[in-house]
């Protein structure tokens, strides 16, 4: 089925509603009113003692290309039925807001303002799905990255997922993704060309079938290229596969450089034990052992634990389909409003659950770290006005359970928001992908181990300052009031 109207701008990438409420909002002449949103998620991903912050370049493209183009405007009108007048105002709109946001590769964690963004409300409203598409993949698969790259630690990891990726967006940005969360390579070639990531490779099970044997496979591929690894399970590791890579690596000695063999089936502890004594006994002590099949951090644990002689791991589908939590579950809340007298309004959303209790106001959010020790004492949500570093000891309380509090003093506080857009103009230069995950790299030490464990780690402290707390509690009183004077017509 192809469309009539070309796909020439992610305007349109947003969900119905957000133009409907802006319809609605400029029939009103409210579209104007300067709004603040912002982005968090609830729940820590993987139950991961931290998350990985990915997506803000994309992020960043999409605002500077913010526009309804002409084949836009004519499915809104013929497909969707809107009216020439709104028509001809979507046409001028632009993101002419400001953005704040932690950068890619920075540690993050539940319920604390990754984004804030300040701007029109229509501008504001349109562009919330495109930003949460972004945010929650990229995000999400970041985290798994750095799950994994915690458990290999200082063995190369390399992403191969792009076969099992939702479709071809989900392979190139998870790719990108898993470099900002840790990974040295990708095998997409694409990901490659375009965001400059290492590309890397073997080969697979079909080449030894073409050729029928390995000896005539291993050696047609290493005739034309000369970093060769060999995949040698195709008919029997031990007894075949690995003494043929040994037998070719021998006759073709330096006019190649053998760089070892991958393993993608069997007992992985049990086959890589086994081949690294069969390569060490032929000479080839530097030859490494790469392995794939259905890994992730929890095999590569256990076969750790196993002993397996690993060298290189090649990750696909559990890391690109973030295969055992497909969301992140990142939300674009408002929290302020310019009322009809043009004063900022705090505002917030009550529920019965009081994770899902917004925190209203214009907020900054500071790492905390602890001058003595180098390490973060948690993460400090204040009101835009207030300074932490001007303060000699701050109270750190749980923003739930408030009698779980400490006094920290002698500290660093650490603003996390940049400013990433200024009145529309990115003001923010990228970083390259190496900077990101080194920086990424950098961070983990702030962090104590309770927080690094994959299994069950502490929840590190994100704690809102007595202001801000104070703000929320006086706007959940505003609006009890609200729903206790309400009367039926
Ligand atoms: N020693 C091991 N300990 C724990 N898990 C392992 C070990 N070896 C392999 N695995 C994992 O077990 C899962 C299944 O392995 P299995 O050998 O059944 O793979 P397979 O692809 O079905 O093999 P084959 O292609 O020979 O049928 C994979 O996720 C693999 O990573
Ligand atoms: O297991 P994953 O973590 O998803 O990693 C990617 C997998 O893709 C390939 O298998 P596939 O069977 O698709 O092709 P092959 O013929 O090359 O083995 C490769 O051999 C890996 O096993
Ligand atoms: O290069 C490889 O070995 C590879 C690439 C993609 C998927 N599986 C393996």
């Amino acid at each position: 089925m192809k469309s009539n109207y070309k796909d020439d701008s992610l305007a349109v990438h947003t969900d119905l509603y957000q133009i409907n409420m802006v319809e609605s909002y400029w029939a009103d002449g409210m579209h104007e009113r300067k709004s603040i949103f912002e982005v968090y998620f609830r729940n820590m991903p993987f139950g991961n003692g931290y998350a990985v912050f990915a997506g803000l370049e994309r992020v960043l493209d999409y605002l500077k290309e913010f526009r309804f183009t002409e084949s836009d405007l004519l499915y809104l009108k013929e497909q969707v039925g809107y009216e020439e007048d709104f028509l001809n105002y979507l046409k001028t709109v632009r993101f002419t807001g400001d953005v704040y946001s932690v950068v890619e590769g920075e540690l993050v964690f539940a319920n604390e303002p990754l984004m804030r963004i300040e701007a029109p409300l229509a501008e504001a409203q349109l562009i919330e799905t495109a930003i949460l598409n972004i945010v929650n993949f990229q995000t999400l698969i970041a985290t798994k990255a750095s799950r994994i790259k915690q458990v290999v630690k200082d063995e190369v990891v390399m992403e191969f997922g792009t076969r099992r990726a939702q479709e071809m967006d989900a392979a190139i940005w998870g790719a990108r993704a898993s470099v900002v969360g840790g990974l040295e390579a990708t095998s997409n070639v694409r990901a490659g060309k375009l965001f400059g990531i290492p590309v890397a490779g073997t080969h697979a099970h079909s080449m030894v079938q073409a050729y029928k044997s390995e000896y005539e496979a291993f050696h047609s591929y290493a005739r034309r290229h000369k970093d060769c690894v060999f995949l040698v399970d195709t008919y029997n590791t031990l007894k075949i596969g690995v003494p043929t890579a040994i037998r070719v690596a021998k006759e073709l000695g330096d006019k190649i450089n053998f760089q070892g063999i991958r393993l993608d089936s069997g007992d992985i502890a049990f086959l890589s034990k086994e081949a690294r004594r069969m390569l060490d006994e032929a000479g080839f002590h530097d030859a490494k052992i790469v392995v794939s099949n259905d890994l992730d951090e929890y095999t590569i644990l256990n076969l750790k634990a196993q002993g397996a002689c690993v060298d290189t791991w090649g990750i696909g589908t559990k890391l690109i389909t973030a295969y055992d939590q497909p969301a992140l579950g990142a939300v674009y809340k408002i929290v302020s409003i310019e009322n009809r007298e043009g004063m900022m309004e705090d505002t917030i959303k009550i529920s019965s659950t009081s994770e899902k209790v917004t925190t209203p106001g214009e907020k900054n959010v500071y790492r905390i770290i602890n001058r003595k020790t180098g390490k973060a004492e948690g993460d400090y949500i204040t009101m835009k006005d207030e300074d932490p570093q001007a303060e000699k000891t701050l109270k750190m309380f749980h923003p739930v359970h408030t009698y779980l509090s400490k006094y920290v003093s002698n500290f660093d506080a650490v603003n996390l928001h940049k400013h990433v857009v200024k009145q529309g103009e990115v003001i923010y230069d990228n970083p390259t992908l190496e900077e990101m995950r080194a920086y990424g790299k950098e961070n983990l030490n702030l962090l104590w181990d309770e927080y690094k464990r994959s299994l069950n780690p502490e929840e590190y402290p994100v704690d809102l300052s007595q202001k801000c707390w104070d703000n929320k509690m006086r706007n959940i009183e505003e609006v009890n009031q609200l729903v206790h004077a309400y009367k039926e017509e």
